[in-house]
């Protein structure tokens, strides 16, 4: 649990902000928790700024939107270097499907951190094939926290960590849903479709 800063009571130059990475697999909760870490962010009065990848359009152009109907407006951007455009004076950064930008993104999170703004990045840690995803793993690293949160597995009730792909597309980037992912745990993800 994440105690907002009162950034009005400091003066920004004096200030130093820092990166909050949370990740998980799909279902895990992950836009559920940006979203409330933003929502408090806003009712203590906070400029907040929120961005996804453009590519990311499976429920809305703009809102970012969880699985459970829970959104909040962003904007999307194709670069991570479009995000430093567009945070101006905020005080908080919020960046979901981190996954899907591109390695500048650990350098500017640092910039914008550096400059006195919270950030707050959640993405996969883990693509469909277990392999890190995209600047996320680097992201980690950079962090001052991480919180990783997990998924329920469909097939026995565990903690799931895994993004099981039920399509046989080997491409990195398949968007989608249930239609195409579960969450499983470590035991069911390796059994497959024997699971
Ligand atoms: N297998 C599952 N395990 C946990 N939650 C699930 C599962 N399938 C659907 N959900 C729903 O997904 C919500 C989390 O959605 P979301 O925050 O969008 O996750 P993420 O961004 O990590 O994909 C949960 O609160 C729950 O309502
Ligand atoms: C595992 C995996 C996922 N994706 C896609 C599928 C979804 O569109 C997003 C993840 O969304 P969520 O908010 O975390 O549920 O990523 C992908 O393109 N490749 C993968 O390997
Ligand atoms: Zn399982």
């Amino acid at each position: 649990m994440f105690i907002e800063p009162n950034h009005h009571s400091q003066p920004k130059q004096t200030s130093l902000g820092w990166i909050e990475v949370v990740c998980g697999s799909m279902f895990s909760g992950k836009t559920e928790e940006l979203i409330r870490r933003l929502n408090r962010a806003k009712i203590a009065r906070q400029k907040v700024e929120i961005f996804k990848p453009a590519i990311d359009k499976r429920y809305h152009d703009e809102d970012i939107v969880s699985h459970n109907e829970n959104s909040i407006r962003s904007t999307p951007v194709n670069t991570s270097e479009e995000i430093v455009l567009f945070a101006g004076d905020c005080d908080v950064v919020g960046i979901d499907e981190a996954q899907f930008l591109d390695q500048n993104l650990v350098e500017v999170c640092n910039k914008l951190a550096s400059s006195g703004k919270r950030v707050i990045v959640a993405g996969l840690d883990m693509d469909f094939s277990g392999k890190p995803f995209g600047p996320m793993p680097l992201l980690m690293a950079v962090a001052e926290y991480v919180t990783k949160v997990h998924a329920i597995c469909v097939t026995c009730g565990s903690v799931a960590q895994y993004s099981y792909r039920k399509v046989t597309s080997q491409d990195k980037i398949l968007l989608g849903e249930t239609d195409s992912y579960e969450a499983r745990c470590r035991r069911c993800y390796h059994l497959g479709d024997l699971a």
